[in-house]
């Protein structure tokens, strides 16, 4: 039988003249963010060979469940009521971390108010989800209204130790220690560390300008924490989704718990949005269609977010978590083995200083990279508004560059086009429309899980290597280990 003809596939520049309707079809509103997919090449067959995914693989039921505290997370039994913690979740899951926050704002007034004395300082210890959400919220919120010091400690790196206390003063600082399970290495090892700082400042009581957050109270006791200053959260509350909870406290103390609260509104704006809005106007479930289609069908094994606001640097960063850890995964969330791509490598950097680094593979690079830009209309009141307007400009011709393309007789002066890219514009950056955004992103997550069929709560592929350091530590036995891992060990007499 003689070979079909094969219909080219559009390019996006055909795809707009073809659509006349495609920029309102794909340029979305909720929360306070404007999403614009129009540049990706997304069209109508997507989209509906989309949504038949989505019911195929029972999304409106996993989404249902998410909401409704059912078990989401198979592998270990239980559901994640992140949602709970901004209001949107199960109403019993909802009036227990209400009851937390409570005693999470009871204690953040009683530091306000001196009862841990002249607090200008805080250290956070934590890796992982317990760091990674409080430290965009500071970096990005906090610049100008922060009434604290306040500094991240993650790495085991006794330099990262030195470089975070470095501007603390031990005597007026509140040191959090921020662990769901309270046994991770690096966090109890810092742990110890600022308990030294303090000591040896002449810190009398070092203990009691220590706070404790964890899912695990009786582990946090053992290490010799007062229950009064032991902040709960749930055990259905994972580490990269755990912002919302008690382990925004730091950001609680330097933002204002006003501005904690509009945060989680601005988050529970999202989750309304996500449940309710059709399909067609969905914002995380079209943005999980365009990220499916480019793994699955065009090979993109990556994509690079950018942020055009210096404030929004530690998005990336955020982001990979979030997305990584959620779905680098490799078997459906009953264990069968997937034979598709799955998570994209997140990566990113900040507009528009990426520009004139990474941008060049990105224009005319092989690897086809979808690029999403988050930019911010609105500069703070005392910027230059001459600084901000080129910002933005930047950005926007850098996606319009990606698309269009440009052609020259010269081939290493050719830009071939119909490169993808997204666009999100926050009116302003606020509590608000941050935790709208970073809602956005978790939603976005699930609902490419749904789509796969993976479970993205759990995180198992990370044990192994830790348990392989742990049992190197207590037992400096390499006898098990291969000769090249042997042989670096030797070398650094380690
Ligand atoms: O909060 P912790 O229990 O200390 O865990 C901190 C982090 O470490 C683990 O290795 C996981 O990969 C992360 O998901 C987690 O956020």
């Amino acid at each position: 039988m003689p070979d079909q003809p094969q219909t080219p596939t559009p390019t996006l520049s055909q795809l707009f003249d073809a659509e006349p309707d495609r920029l309102s079809r794909l340029s979305l509103e909720a929360a306070g963010l404007y999403f614009d997919l129009s540049k990706t090449h997304l069209d109508h067959a997507l989209i509906q060979a989309g949504i038949e995914r989505a019911d195929r693989m029972g999304f409106d039921t996993a989404r249902d469940a998410l909401f409704t505290g059912d078990v989401v997370n198979a592998s270990e039994g239980r559901p994640a009521t992140h949602v709970a913690e901004r209001g949107s979740g199960a109403p019993e899951d909802v009036d227990l971390a209400t009851v937390r926050r409570q005693r999470m704002r009871a204690l953040v007034d009683a530091i306000e108010a001196g009862a841990f004395g002249d607090i200008t300082g805080v250290l956070h210890i934590g890796i992982g989800g317990s760091v990674l959400g409080p430290a965009l919220l500071v970096d990005a919120l906090g610049r100008r209204s922060s009434r604290l010091t306040v500094r991240f400690l993650s790495n085991i790196d006794g330099a990262a130790f030195d470089e975070a206390v470095k501007p603390l003063d031990p005597a007026t600082t509140l040191v959090v220690v921020a662990s769901k399970t309270f046994t991770t290495q690096e966090t109890l090892a810092n742990f110890e560390a600022a308990r030294g700082w303090l000591r040896s400042a002449g810190v009398a009581d070092p203990d009691g300008q220590v706070i404790a957050v964890t899912a695990k109270p009786d582990a946090a006791l053992e290490t010799g924490i007062d229950e009064s200053r032991i902040l709960q959260f749930g055990e259905g509350v994972g580490g990269r989704y755990s912002l919302w909870s008690s382990v925004g406290v730091t950001a609680a103390l330097a933002l204002g718990w006003d501005a904690f609260e509009e945060l989680l509104e601005g988050a529970a704006e999202m989750d309304r949005h996500f449940r309710f809005a059709d399909a067609e106007a969905n914002m995380p479930l079209l943005a999980a269609f365009a990220d499916r289609h480019y793994v699955e069908d065009r090979g993109c094994q990556g994509r690079g977010v950018f942020a055009y606001d210096e404030r929004l640097r530690l998005l990336p960063s955020y982001l990979q978590q979030l997305e990584m850890e959620s779905n680098g995964k490799s078997v459906t969330k009953e264990g069968k083995p997937i034979h598709h791509p799955t998570a994209p490598i997140t990566w990113g950097g900040t507009g528009t200083d990426a520009q004139h680094a990474v941008f060049q593979l990105l224009h005319q690079g092989t690897v086809i990279t979808p690029v999403e830009f988050i930019a911010v209309r609105d500069a703070e009141d005392d910027q230059d508004p001459e600084h901000h307007r080129l910002l933005l400009l930047n950005a926007f011709a850098q996606g319009a560059a990606l698309m269009q393309g440009k052609a020259s007789e010269d081939p290493q002066r050719a830009y071939s086009g119909n490169r993808p890219s997204s666009t999100i514009l926050l009116e302003k950056l606020d509590p608000r429309s941050l935790g709208a955004l970073i809602a956005f992103y978790e939603h976005r997550t699930f609902a490419n899980a749904a789509l796969l069929g993976i479970n993205p709560f759990d995180q198992f592929g990370v044990e192994l290597g830790k348990q392989i350091a742990r049992q190197l530590a207590d037992d400096a036995d390499t006898e098990s280990l291969d000769p090249s891992t042997r042989a670096l060990i030797k070398r650094a007499g380690v």
